[in-house]
């Protein structure tokens, strides 16, 4: 991160600091309206934003290069205030919010766009249209399974997981010789990509009651299980809690978690530890296997649209792994 004006880093904690830029009442005329005269007329629309984003790289440089420079935001809402003329504040504060979306260090945007002086046949003193976008967060699960018919617990994984969260896309299986622990089977390990629609520790929840319905128990640490789901990262969320350690502390080592991870992502990025693919090179991977006869599907009626449209069109929810559709390696939005 460059550090202008001369002003060494700043240190810090590990942790991201979420925060957010607020920008309020920035004030144009506009001829948005449905009526000629607001076309032929123009009026003053003030238009509030909100943006979240994390503010680390901002306050570990004090440089303006590094965060959301607010002069230039008001400008760019100004500039499409007096823009195309819409109908809606709607569509005003929808075209706002994705301005400010377009540059990816916003995570989310509330835009506020406020039409004093619209032509309303009564006394009013405002109106107002608010709008939210969020940019999905994506949650990368492990799943892994030693017990027990393997591949049939790894596909009810998924199933349960797609319930709850858009399954985005989910990795080839791989058979892997176990690390750590007593001697015991291999296993089969696989990733799922998903699209967080609760918190962090929501997932995890979920994950231990999906694990707990497989008849998972805990005797020896690294022993054998029917099922494993380890949560891997959440966006790029830091979490130092013995309860949730994020990104997942030994993820980076693990061969059987990286190996379908890249295969599913070739672009992945560990957050904290760089690409994906820079990571596995380092590992010895002669203990784990591409099962190419094995599939997880992801349910319909999950997921994102694919190009190629591989993602939901299989049937899920058989309990089987084999014969259902994987998705394509590298076919992520
Ligand atoms: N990112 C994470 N994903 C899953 N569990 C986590 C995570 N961070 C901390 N934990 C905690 O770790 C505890 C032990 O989890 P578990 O029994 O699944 O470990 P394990 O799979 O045997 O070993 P490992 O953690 O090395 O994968 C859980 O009670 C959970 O609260
Ligand atoms: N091959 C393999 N080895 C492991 C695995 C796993 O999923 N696959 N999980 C462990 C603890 O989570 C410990 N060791």
């Amino acid at each position: 991160m460059s550090s202008p004006a001369g002003n060494p880093p700043r240190p810090g904690a590990a942790a991201s600091r979420y925060g957010r830029i607020e920008l309020r009442g920035v004030r144009a005329v506009g001829r948005h309206g449905v009526y000629p005269e607001e076309r032929a007329d123009g009026q003053e629309f003030v238009v509030d934003a909100v943006l979240e984003l994390d503010l680390t790289p901002a306050v570990e440089t004090d440089s303006v290069a590094a965060t959301v420079n607010y002069a230039d935001l008001a400008d760019r809402i100004a500039r499409r205030i007096e823009g195309e003329p819409v109908n809606l504040i709607e569509t005003l504060a929808d075209e706002i919010a994705v301005d400010c979306l377009a540059d990816p260090r916003v995570r989310g945007v509330e835009v506020t766009v406020h039409k004093p002086h619209a032509p309303v046949p009564r006394t009013v003193s405002d109106v107002a249209v608010r709008v939210y976008r969020r940019r999905p967060i994506q949650v990368v699960v492990a799943l892994g399974a030693n017990l027990g018919d393997r591949p049939a617990a790894l596909q009810r994984a998924v199933d349960a997981l797609a319930a709850a969260h858009p399954v985005v896309a989910v990795s080839p299986v791989y058979e892997t010789e176990p690390v750590g622990g007593p001697p015991q089977p291999p296993y089969l390990n696989a990733v799922a990509l998903l699209e967080a629609a609760a918190g962090p520790y929501d997932i995890l929840t979920l994950a231990q009651i999906i694990e707990a319905a497989a008849g998972r128990t805990r005797e020896v640490r690294w022993g054998p299980r029917t099922l494993d789901i380890d949560v891997i990262c959440y966006g790029d969320l830091v979490l130092d809690d013995p309860r949730l350690t994020l990104p997942h502390p030994r993820a980076a080592e693990r061969a059987f978690v990286l190996a379908p991870w890249h295969a599913v992502d070739p672009a992945a990025v560990l957050p904290g530890h760089g690409r994906v693919a820079d990571l596995l090179r380092r590992l010895d991977t002669s203990g784990i296997r591409r099962r190419d006869d094995l599939h997880l599907a992801v349910p319909a009626g999950t997921g994102a649209p694919v190009p190629g449209g591989t993602a939901a069109q299989a049937g899920g929810s058989s309990g089987h792994a084999a014969g259902h559709t994987a998705v394509a390696p590298g076919a992520l939005p």
